[in-house]
Protein backbone atom coordinates (compact mmCIF):
# COMPACT_ATOMS: atom_id res chain seq x y z
CA UNK A 1 0.00 0.00 0.00
CA UNK A 2 1.58 3.07 -0.89
CA UNK A 3 0.96 6.49 0.83
CA UNK A 4 -0.57 9.10 -1.48
CA UNK A 5 1.63 12.62 -1.85
CA UNK A 6 -1.19 14.88 -0.55
CA UNK A 7 -4.96 15.00 -1.23
CA UNK A 8 -6.68 15.96 -4.16
CA UNK A 9 -6.71 20.14 -3.93
CA UNK A 10 -10.65 19.85 -4.62
CA UNK A 11 -10.75 18.09 -1.14
CA UNK A 12 -9.37 20.54 1.53
CA UNK A 13 -11.56 21.40 3.77
CA UNK A 14 -10.74 25.20 4.47
CA UNK A 15 -12.31 27.92 2.00
CA UNK A 16 -10.00 29.58 -0.28
CA UNK A 17 -8.41 32.83 1.17
CA UNK A 18 -9.12 36.13 0.04
CA UNK A 19 -7.11 37.09 -2.47
CA UNK A 20 -7.39 40.99 -1.95
CA UNK A 21 -5.29 40.73 1.53
CA UNK A 22 -2.36 42.67 1.70
CA UNK A 23 0.96 41.18 0.44
CA UNK A 24 4.50 41.06 1.22
CA UNK A 25 6.32 43.56 -0.61
CA UNK A 26 8.83 40.70 -2.47
CA UNK A 27 10.15 40.89 -5.77
CA UNK A 28 12.04 37.91 -5.41
CA UNK A 29 9.41 35.01 -5.24
CA UNK A 30 11.26 31.44 -5.09
CA UNK A 31 8.42 29.94 -6.01
CA UNK A 32 7.75 31.10 -9.10
CA UNK A 33 10.13 28.45 -10.61
CA UNK A 34 7.84 26.01 -9.25
CA UNK A 35 4.44 26.82 -10.40
CA UNK A 36 4.07 24.17 -13.09
CA UNK A 37 5.34 20.97 -13.91
CA UNK A 38 6.52 22.57 -16.96
CA UNK A 39 8.44 25.19 -15.14
CA UNK A 40 9.50 23.07 -12.94
CA UNK A 41 11.08 20.61 -15.48
CA UNK A 42 12.24 24.19 -17.18
CA UNK A 43 15.01 24.95 -13.92
CA UNK A 44 15.60 21.27 -12.99
CA UNK A 45 19.36 21.17 -11.92
CA UNK A 46 19.99 17.48 -12.34
CA UNK A 47 18.27 14.65 -14.21
CA UNK A 48 18.83 11.12 -13.81
CA UNK A 49 18.66 8.44 -16.80
CA UNK A 50 18.80 5.01 -17.68
CA UNK A 51 22.90 5.39 -18.86
CA UNK A 52 23.58 6.15 -14.78
CA UNK A 53 22.74 3.12 -13.22
CA UNK A 54 24.53 -0.37 -12.57
CA UNK A 55 22.48 -3.41 -11.36
CA UNK A 56 23.97 -5.76 -9.05
CA UNK A 57 22.47 -9.35 -9.33
CA UNK A 58 23.49 -12.48 -6.66
CA UNK A 59 24.03 -15.51 -8.86
CA UNK A 60 23.83 -19.05 -6.83
CA UNK A 61 23.75 -22.13 -7.90
CA UNK A 62 20.81 -24.51 -9.58
CA UNK A 63 18.49 -24.15 -12.41
CA UNK A 64 15.68 -22.10 -13.69
CA UNK A 65 15.65 -21.11 -9.68
CA UNK A 66 14.97 -17.91 -8.04
CA UNK A 67 15.12 -17.54 -4.15
CA UNK A 68 13.92 -14.54 -2.79
CA UNK A 69 16.70 -12.51 -0.11
CA UNK A 70 14.19 -11.96 3.16
CA UNK A 71 15.81 -8.51 3.98
CA UNK A 72 16.30 -7.57 0.42
CA UNK A 73 12.19 -7.56 -1.10
CA UNK A 74 12.20 -7.37 -4.67
CA UNK A 75 15.64 -8.92 -4.85
CA UNK A 76 16.26 -12.79 -5.69
CA UNK A 77 19.31 -15.33 -5.54
CA UNK A 78 18.87 -16.41 -9.08
CA UNK A 79 20.67 -19.35 -10.97
CA UNK A 80 22.58 -18.93 -14.35
CA UNK A 81 20.73 -18.98 -16.64
CA UNK A 82 18.94 -16.59 -15.13
CA UNK A 83 21.20 -14.02 -14.61
CA UNK A 84 21.14 -13.98 -18.58
CA UNK A 85 17.03 -13.61 -18.47
CA UNK A 86 18.24 -10.28 -16.32
CA UNK A 87 21.26 -9.34 -18.41
CA UNK A 88 18.44 -9.32 -21.45
CA UNK A 89 16.19 -7.30 -19.02
CA UNK A 90 18.98 -4.77 -18.54
CA UNK A 91 19.75 -4.55 -21.94
CA UNK A 92 16.29 -4.14 -22.55
CA UNK A 93 16.36 -1.47 -20.51
CA UNK A 94 19.37 0.58 -22.07
CA UNK A 95 21.09 -0.16 -18.32
CA UNK A 96 24.60 -0.06 -19.31
CA UNK A 97 26.15 -2.32 -16.68
CA UNK A 98 25.46 -4.95 -14.42
CA UNK A 99 27.49 -6.08 -11.12
CA UNK A 100 27.77 -9.89 -9.90
CA UNK A 101 28.11 -11.23 -6.91
CA UNK A 102 28.21 -15.09 -5.99
CA UNK A 103 26.01 -16.95 -3.20
CA UNK A 104 29.16 -19.80 -2.55
CA UNK A 105 28.01 -23.08 -1.22
CA UNK A 106 28.93 -23.38 2.19
CA UNK A 107 31.00 -26.65 1.53
CA UNK A 108 32.89 -24.20 -1.38
CA UNK A 109 34.08 -21.69 1.27
CA UNK A 110 37.32 -22.07 2.61
CA UNK A 111 39.93 -20.23 4.94
CA UNK A 112 41.59 -18.76 1.69
CA UNK A 113 38.66 -18.64 -0.12
CA UNK A 114 40.21 -20.63 -3.29
CA UNK A 115 36.82 -20.94 -4.90
CA UNK A 116 37.51 -17.41 -6.18
CA UNK A 117 40.45 -18.59 -8.18
CA UNK A 118 37.87 -21.26 -9.86
CA UNK A 119 37.82 -20.27 -13.50
CA UNK A 120 34.15 -22.05 -13.78
CA UNK A 121 32.90 -20.55 -10.40
CA UNK A 122 29.59 -18.82 -10.46
CA UNK A 123 30.27 -15.14 -11.66
CA UNK A 124 32.45 -16.81 -14.48
CA UNK A 125 30.08 -19.11 -15.59
CA UNK A 126 27.65 -16.20 -15.71
CA UNK A 127 29.85 -13.71 -17.45
CA UNK A 128 30.81 -16.24 -20.37
CA UNK A 129 26.84 -16.82 -20.33
CA UNK A 130 25.50 -13.43 -20.53
CA UNK A 131 28.86 -12.53 -22.80
CA UNK A 132 27.97 -15.30 -25.31
CA UNK A 133 23.86 -13.74 -25.89
CA UNK A 134 24.57 -10.07 -24.88
CA UNK A 135 27.85 -9.07 -25.70
CA UNK A 136 27.51 -5.64 -25.58
CA UNK A 137 25.88 -5.27 -22.24
CA UNK A 138 28.63 -4.06 -19.63
CA UNK A 139 29.66 -6.42 -16.67
CA UNK A 140 31.29 -5.71 -13.66
CA UNK A 141 32.91 -7.86 -11.33
CA UNK A 142 33.81 -7.73 -8.03
CA UNK A 143 36.87 -8.55 -6.31
CA UNK A 144 37.47 -9.65 -2.97
CA UNK A 145 37.17 -12.96 -1.15
CA UNK A 146 34.76 -12.43 1.27
CA UNK A 147 31.87 -14.59 -0.51
CA UNK A 148 34.67 -17.37 -0.89
CA UNK A 149 35.94 -17.87 2.91
CA UNK A 150 35.26 -19.22 5.64
CA UNK A 151 35.38 -16.42 7.82
CA UNK A 152 33.51 -14.35 5.34
CA UNK A 153 36.37 -11.70 5.42
CA UNK A 154 37.89 -10.16 2.66
CA UNK A 155 40.87 -11.07 3.00
CA UNK A 156 43.34 -13.84 4.51
CA UNK A 157 42.96 -14.02 7.61
CA UNK A 158 46.01 -14.99 10.11
CA UNK A 159 46.01 -17.15 13.00
CA UNK A 160 46.27 -13.74 15.11
CA UNK A 161 43.42 -12.51 14.27
CA UNK A 162 44.94 -9.96 11.32
CA UNK A 163 43.80 -9.88 7.90
CA UNK A 164 46.87 -10.25 5.73
CA UNK A 165 47.78 -7.35 3.15
CA UNK A 166 50.11 -7.70 0.33
CA UNK A 167 49.69 -12.16 0.69
CA UNK A 168 45.69 -11.48 -0.44
CA UNK A 169 46.81 -8.41 -2.86
CA UNK A 170 48.28 -11.86 -4.94
CA UNK A 171 45.52 -13.68 -4.80
CA UNK A 172 43.11 -10.42 -5.63
CA UNK A 173 45.42 -10.18 -8.74
CA UNK A 174 45.00 -13.78 -9.65
CA UNK A 175 40.81 -13.27 -9.16
CA UNK A 176 40.95 -10.51 -11.48
CA UNK A 177 42.77 -12.58 -13.99
CA UNK A 178 40.09 -15.21 -13.77
CA UNK A 179 37.22 -12.83 -14.04
CA UNK A 180 38.89 -11.13 -17.27
CA UNK A 181 39.66 -14.57 -19.04
CA UNK A 182 35.88 -15.39 -18.63
CA UNK A 183 35.33 -12.01 -20.38
CA UNK A 184 34.51 -9.29 -17.48
CA UNK A 185 34.88 -5.72 -18.28
CA UNK A 186 35.63 -4.10 -15.41
CA UNK A 187 37.31 -5.37 -12.57
CA UNK A 188 35.56 -4.09 -9.15
CA UNK A 189 38.53 -4.61 -6.00
CA UNK A 190 36.13 -4.11 -2.90
CA UNK A 191 38.97 -5.40 -0.17
CA UNK A 192 40.43 -1.96 0.82
CA UNK A 193 43.85 -4.03 0.57
CA UNK A 194 46.75 -1.31 0.12
CA UNK A 195 48.46 -1.45 -3.37
CA UNK A 196 45.69 -3.34 -4.80
CA UNK A 197 44.53 -0.94 -7.77
CA UNK A 198 48.39 -0.87 -8.98
CA UNK A 199 48.95 -4.86 -8.36
CA UNK A 200 45.95 -5.63 -10.38
CA UNK A 201 46.41 -3.42 -13.33
CA UNK A 202 49.93 -4.62 -13.66
CA UNK A 203 48.99 -8.25 -13.79
CA UNK A 204 45.86 -7.34 -16.30
CA UNK A 205 48.27 -5.65 -18.48
CA UNK A 206 51.05 -8.69 -18.61
CA UNK A 207 48.12 -10.92 -19.17
CA UNK A 208 47.23 -9.07 -22.32
CA UNK A 209 43.90 -7.37 -20.69
CA UNK A 210 44.65 -4.10 -21.04
CA UNK A 211 41.35 -2.85 -21.99
CA UNK A 212 39.81 -4.36 -18.81
CA UNK A 213 39.15 -1.03 -16.67
CA UNK A 214 39.27 -0.77 -12.93
CA UNK A 215 36.52 0.29 -11.33
CA UNK A 216 37.86 0.85 -7.10
CA UNK A 217 35.98 0.78 -4.26
CA UNK A 218 38.18 3.95 -3.15
CA UNK A 219 36.42 4.98 0.04
CA UNK A 220 34.95 1.74 1.23
CA UNK A 221 33.71 2.55 5.01
CA UNK A 222 33.18 -0.04 7.38
CA UNK A 223 29.51 -0.12 7.79
CA UNK A 224 26.51 -1.46 9.35
CA UNK A 225 24.42 -0.96 6.14
CA UNK A 226 26.23 -3.75 4.52
CA UNK A 227 23.82 -5.98 6.42
CA UNK A 228 21.59 -7.33 3.47
CA UNK A 229 24.17 -7.85 1.39
CA UNK A 230 25.56 -10.81 3.36
CA UNK A 231 22.65 -12.38 3.89
CA UNK A 232 22.27 -12.68 -0.02
CA UNK A 233 25.89 -13.97 -0.44
CA UNK A 234 25.57 -15.97 3.05
CA UNK A 235 28.49 -14.73 4.82
CA UNK A 236 26.54 -12.59 7.85
CA UNK A 237 26.32 -15.93 10.01
CA UNK A 238 30.02 -17.13 9.18
CA UNK A 239 31.75 -13.54 9.39
CA UNK A 240 34.04 -13.54 12.63
CA UNK A 241 34.46 -10.02 14.02
CA UNK A 242 34.00 -6.72 11.79
CA UNK A 243 36.30 -5.00 8.84
CA UNK A 244 37.06 -2.07 10.67
CA UNK A 245 41.23 -2.82 10.01
CA UNK A 246 41.15 -2.40 6.49
CA UNK A 247 37.50 -0.46 5.78
CA UNK A 248 37.08 3.16 6.70
CA UNK A 249 36.13 4.67 9.70
CA UNK A 250 32.70 6.38 9.21
CA UNK A 251 33.83 9.27 11.03
CA UNK A 252 36.82 10.35 8.23
CA UNK A 253 36.70 12.57 5.39
CA UNK A 254 39.66 13.77 4.49
CA UNK A 255 40.99 9.94 4.38
CA UNK A 256 38.32 9.58 1.90
CA UNK A 257 40.42 11.87 -0.40
CA UNK A 258 43.90 10.23 0.61
CA UNK A 259 42.05 6.77 -0.63
CA UNK A 260 41.28 8.22 -4.02
CA UNK A 261 44.25 9.84 -5.06
CA UNK A 262 46.23 6.68 -4.20
CA UNK A 263 43.58 4.59 -6.46
CA UNK A 264 43.75 7.54 -9.16
CA UNK A 265 47.80 7.32 -9.12
CA UNK A 266 47.59 3.45 -9.01
CA UNK A 267 45.45 3.23 -12.36
CA UNK A 268 41.72 3.27 -11.26
CA UNK A 269 39.63 4.15 -14.21
CA UNK A 270 36.72 5.57 -12.05
CA UNK A 271 36.34 5.38 -8.14
CA UNK A 272 33.66 4.57 -6.17
CA UNK A 273 32.15 5.83 -2.71
CA UNK A 274 30.12 3.08 -0.46
CA UNK A 275 27.75 2.94 1.11
CA UNK A 276 25.68 5.93 -0.62
CA UNK A 277 22.96 8.41 0.74
CA UNK A 278 24.53 8.38 4.38
CA UNK A 279 28.26 9.30 2.39
CA UNK A 280 26.95 11.97 0.27
CA UNK A 281 29.50 14.37 1.11
CA UNK A 282 32.35 12.26 0.17
CA UNK A 283 30.90 11.61 -2.90
CA UNK A 284 30.33 15.73 -3.54
CA UNK A 285 34.78 16.14 -2.26
CA UNK A 286 35.51 13.45 -4.44
CA UNK A 287 33.93 14.88 -7.39
CA UNK A 288 35.45 17.86 -7.03
CA UNK A 289 38.94 17.04 -5.87
CA UNK A 290 39.99 14.81 -9.03
CA UNK A 291 37.18 15.56 -11.38
CA UNK A 292 37.14 11.52 -12.19
CA UNK A 293 34.49 9.42 -13.36
CA UNK A 294 33.10 9.32 -9.72
CA UNK A 295 30.28 6.29 -8.59
CA UNK A 296 28.62 5.41 -5.65
CA UNK A 297 26.87 2.24 -4.14
CA UNK A 298 23.69 2.51 -2.59
CA UNK A 299 23.91 -0.49 -0.49
CA UNK A 300 21.66 -3.07 0.45
CA UNK A 301 20.42 -1.61 3.85
CA UNK A 302 19.71 1.61 2.44
CA UNK A 303 17.82 -0.31 0.02
CA UNK A 304 16.15 -2.07 2.56
CA UNK A 305 15.35 0.47 4.33
CA UNK A 306 13.15 2.43 2.14
CA UNK A 307 11.76 -1.72 0.11
CA UNK A 308 11.22 -2.00 3.94
CA UNK A 309 9.10 0.94 4.66
CA UNK A 310 7.12 1.31 1.68
CA UNK A 311 6.08 -2.88 1.97
CA UNK A 312 4.69 -1.40 5.40
CA UNK A 313 2.73 1.91 3.55
CA UNK A 314 5.50 3.92 5.65
CA UNK A 315 6.55 6.00 2.27
CA UNK A 316 5.95 5.90 -0.76
CA UNK A 317 8.35 3.31 -2.21
CA UNK A 318 8.83 4.65 -5.84
CA UNK A 319 9.05 8.43 -5.34
CA UNK A 320 11.51 7.59 -2.24
CA UNK A 321 13.50 5.32 -4.38
CA UNK A 322 13.64 8.33 -8.00
CA UNK A 323 14.69 10.91 -4.85
CA UNK A 324 17.14 8.67 -3.06
CA UNK A 325 18.72 8.46 -6.60
CA UNK A 326 18.69 11.58 -8.01
CA UNK A 327 20.51 12.63 -4.83
CA UNK A 328 23.19 10.97 -5.88
CA UNK A 329 23.72 12.91 -9.26
CA UNK A 330 23.12 16.05 -7.31
CA UNK A 331 26.23 15.06 -4.97
CA UNK A 332 28.29 14.94 -8.07
CA UNK A 333 27.95 11.14 -9.05
CA UNK A 334 28.31 9.68 -12.79
CA UNK A 335 26.60 7.07 -11.60
CA UNK A 336 25.10 4.43 -9.22
CA UNK A 337 25.41 0.85 -8.03
CA UNK A 338 21.65 0.16 -6.51
CA UNK A 339 19.49 -2.82 -6.45
CA UNK A 340 16.72 -0.52 -7.45
CA UNK A 341 18.29 -0.12 -11.22
CA UNK A 342 15.87 -2.71 -12.80
CA UNK A 343 13.18 -0.76 -11.22
CA UNK A 344 14.59 2.92 -11.83
CA UNK A 345 14.55 2.53 -15.08
CA UNK A 346 11.55 0.71 -16.07
CA UNK A 347 9.88 4.03 -14.58
CA UNK A 348 12.10 5.79 -16.38
CA UNK A 349 11.43 4.78 -19.69
CA UNK A 350 8.01 4.70 -19.02
CA UNK A 351 8.56 8.56 -18.67
CA UNK A 352 7.16 9.08 -14.90
N1 LIG B 1 31.42 -5.61 -2.33
C1 LIG B 1 30.06 -5.37 -2.56
C2 LIG B 1 29.34 -5.13 -1.31
O1 LIG B 1 29.92 -5.28 -0.25
C3 LIG B 1 27.91 -4.68 -1.39
C4 LIG B 1 27.40 -4.25 -0.06
C5 LIG B 1 25.92 -4.03 0.00
O2 LIG B 1 25.19 -3.96 -0.99
O3 LIG B 1 25.47 -3.93 1.14
MG1 LIG C 1 43.02 2.01 -0.64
Amino acid sequence: MAIKFGRPIEVRDTPVRDTTAPSLDLNVRMRRNRKSEWARRLVRENVLTTDDLIWPLFVADGVNRRTPVASMPGVDRISVDQSVRDAERAVKLDIPCIALFPYTEPSLRDENGSEALNANNLVCQSVRAIKKEFPDLGILCDVALDPFTSHGHDGLLHADGRILNDETVAILVQQALVQAEAGCDIIAPSDMMDGRVAAIRDGLDRAGFGDVQIMAYAAKYASAFYGPFRDAIGSAKTLTGDKRTYQMDSANSDEALREVELDIAEGADMVMVKPGLPYLDIVRRVKDTFAMPTFAYQVSGEYAMIAGAANNGWIDGERAMMESLVAFKRAGADGVLTYFAAAAAEKLKAGR
